[in-house]
């Protein structure tokens, strides 16, 4: 019977798209597992149901043989037998809360868990279409569910048997308001399914308006720097505030509604309580009860009743509750990318090569490259130009494999990429992004969790290679300073160094770097180029750019021209067109400044040694 009552997202299989991703069932699995411990409970129930029968019995008793007869004895008998019980309904109730806890860890563990790798393992395109707060609010969802089925709805289901036994007792010791109990039941169950109704009327709507409140609340909560430093705050104070206006608006209706469900059911409880004890104290006068059993009586149908009535209340929970199965069934469903195989191939060459590819973000919208045709390595430094917007990110993604061409292919030596997820091709391209999140907590604590496998002593030489170790060390805490959520107390340029300490530890085929030299001063500039070109002696080096530090020393340059094609060619003959002056050394009149960046990789080359040895 559980089952029926349930969201049906949890009891009936998924449709077919869940089988697209391995975690489109897990609701279901997780309630599969839970179930059993949720129906040892329901178990449980009957027996604590029995018990809460117990104070009425106890009453009936006390009226009807110790007070009329005077029987002290009795009393104490009784007593001592209602607080032997009163301990056991405490260890069946405990026992019971036990049980739901368990399922509620259950259930939560499963999907928690499932979600969590539902959004870390679908591919880069989808993360970027659902925003951070969307994907906060699913985790919310978990709480939900877990709660509803495990909370106040169950505890009111599992007691609904009390009502069949209250009723049964009545029938026995009170015959003749029976017929009352009965009625009030019924009015009330009809009630419980109204309100029902009622509560899931305009849910969908509510839910809307508090979602995209929340969902404006953390973009305003993440933008509260910018919004301070450009003491603009007003718009978003603005937009905020009608948003919320819409949310309040609704969510009191909605709570009026429930309110007066509440309301409402107090006072036909009372009603209840007046009708019953009234036909009862005639039912006495005529002799056909005794005042125990009209007083037990009372009792026996309030008890009878709070389930019901606890049912009423809890009906949004369950409202909230179905809605947010729904959403994360759907969720969960979504494709996910290919998982690591189980194959150990060989590490290719750092030969990247597009054959015929063409891509775009949207069928609609034109194409951002189109019928592109490269060949990039082995080893190298390879520098991407273009104005903004033309798509150099896009290329570098593409090549990464965290993009999948609309048309065409990228391979990395033999291996087309399309038939690896990320994890198989992290260990053979490792792929800096212009904005690198760097987690809170102790530096070398992170360091350790993002190179697993490494030593403190090879992550220190990587630190030394990519210029953090500098900064580091001039730190009071040096490696053990403890740095703030999204690498607060750091500077962009440091978080940047730290990024690619990391980046070069992965040490694979081709090393992709968006943008590594912003935020970078004239000296790191040239410390990360002069790596860089030791790097490129043995693998292949792809840098997205506006450095012409960095172009001019490039073995091949690609000029991204926004209209969907890429030309390619040498230093040389790329520079004057695209810069307009020979190289970045004509802008330095210190004839020097190469034979820095010379002596810089010949150091930079011995720690690349060093290391590899
Ligand atoms: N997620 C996205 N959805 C839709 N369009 C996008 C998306 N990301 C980028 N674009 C568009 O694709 C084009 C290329 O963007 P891309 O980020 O590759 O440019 P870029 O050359 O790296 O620019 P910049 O030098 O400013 O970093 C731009 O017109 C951009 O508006």
């Amino acid at each position: 019977m559980l089952k029926y009552l349930l969201p049906t997202q949890l009891v009936t299989p998924a449709d077919s798209a869940a089988d697209v991703s391995p975690h489109g069932r897990t609701l279901e699995r997780a309630f599969g597992a839970a179930y059993p411990l949720i129906r040892r409970a329901a178990w449980w129930s009957i027996p604590i149901s029995l018990s809460g029968l117990l104070p009425s019995i106890f009453l009936l008793q006390v009226y009807d043989r110790v007070i009329y007869r005077n029987a002290t004895s009795t009393l104490w008998a009784l007593v001592s037998g209602i607080l032997c019980f009163l301990a056991i309904e405490f260890w069946l109730r405990s026992r019971r809360s036990r049980l739901l806890r368990d399922a509620g860890a259950t259930i939560d563990h499963e999907v928690s868990n499932a979600l969590l790798h539902s959004m870390l393992e679908r591919p880069l395109r989808a993360l970027e279409q659902r925003a951070a707060s969307a994907w906060f609010l699913l985790f919310r969802d978990v709480g939900a569910v877990r709660g509803t089925l495990t909370g106040g709805l169950a505890q009111s289901l599992f007691d609904l048997p009390m009502a069949l036994f209250a009723l049964g007792v009545i029938a026995i010791v009170a015959w003749p308001v029976l017929p009352v109990v009965v009625a009030f039941l019924g009015v009330m169950s009809f009630l419980a399914w109204w309100w029902a109704d009622e509560v899931r009327a305009g849910r969908v709507e509510e839910a809307q308006r508090s979602r995209s409140l929340e969902r404006m609340t953390a973009e305003i909560c993440n933008a509260r720097e910018t919004l301070k430093t450009q003491a603009n705050d007003g718009p978003s104070i603005e937009r905020w505030r009608e948003s919320y206006t819409h949310w309040l608006a609704e969510s009191f209706r909605k709570n009026g509604e429930i309110e007066r469900a509440r309301d409402g059911t107090t006072v036909l409880l009372t009603i209840f309580s007046t009708v019953v004890i009234t036909v009862g104290a005639v039912a006495v006068m005529q002799q056909w009860m005794t005042v125990g059993g009209l007083i037990a009586s009372n009792m026996l149908a309030i008890k009878a009743l709070q389930p019901v009535a606890g049912l009423v209340s809890n009906w949004r929970a369950l409202a909230i509750a179905a809605e947010a199965a729904k959403r994360l069934e759907n969720v969960l469903a979504e494709p996910v990318e290919k998982p690591k195989q189980d194959i150990a191939l060989p590490q290719p060459p750092g030969l990247v090569t597009l054959e015929e590819l063409s891509f775009s973000f949207h069928e609609a919208l034109p194409p951002v490259l189109q019928n592109v045709n490269l060949r990039i390595g082995v080893g190298g430094l390879h520098a991407i130009v273009g104005r903004n917007g033309a798509g150099k990110s896009t290329l570098v993604k593409l090549l990464a494999g965290l993009y999948t061409p609309t048309r065409g292919s990228v391979q990395i030596g033999e291996y087309d990429l399309a038939q690896f997820g990320r994890s198989d091709l992290a260990g053979w391209i490792s792929y800096l992004p212009q904005e690198a999140y760097w987690f809170a907590g102790e530096l070398m604590d992170s360091l350790r969790r993002n190179a697993p496998g490494h030593s403190d002593e090879q992550i220190i030489g990587a630190c030394r290679l990519s210029g953090a170790h500098e900064f580091i060390s001039r730190l009071p805490g040096g490696y053990a300073t403890q740095v703030g959520e999204g690498g607060t107390g750091l500077s962009v340029g440091e978080r940047r160094k730290l990024a690619l300490a990391l980046a070069f530890l992965r040490n694979p085929s081709v090393l992709i770097l968006d943008e590594p030299s912003n935020d970078l001063d004239f000296q790191s500039e040239r410390q990360l180029l002069s790596t860089l070109l030791a790097v490129a002696r043995k693998r292949t080096v792809i840098v997205v750019t506006h450095s012409l530090r960095i172009v001019s020393a490039a073995t091949q340059v690609y000029h991204v021209n926004g209209k969907g094609d890429v030309e390619q060619g040498s230093a040389t003959l790329m520079v004057p067109r695209l810069f307009g002056v020979r190289s970045a050394a004509t802008l330095n009149t210190a004839a020097d400044e190469e034979a820095a960046i010379h002596a810089d990789v010949e150091q930079a080359e011995r720690v690349v040694a060093a290391r590899a040895a």
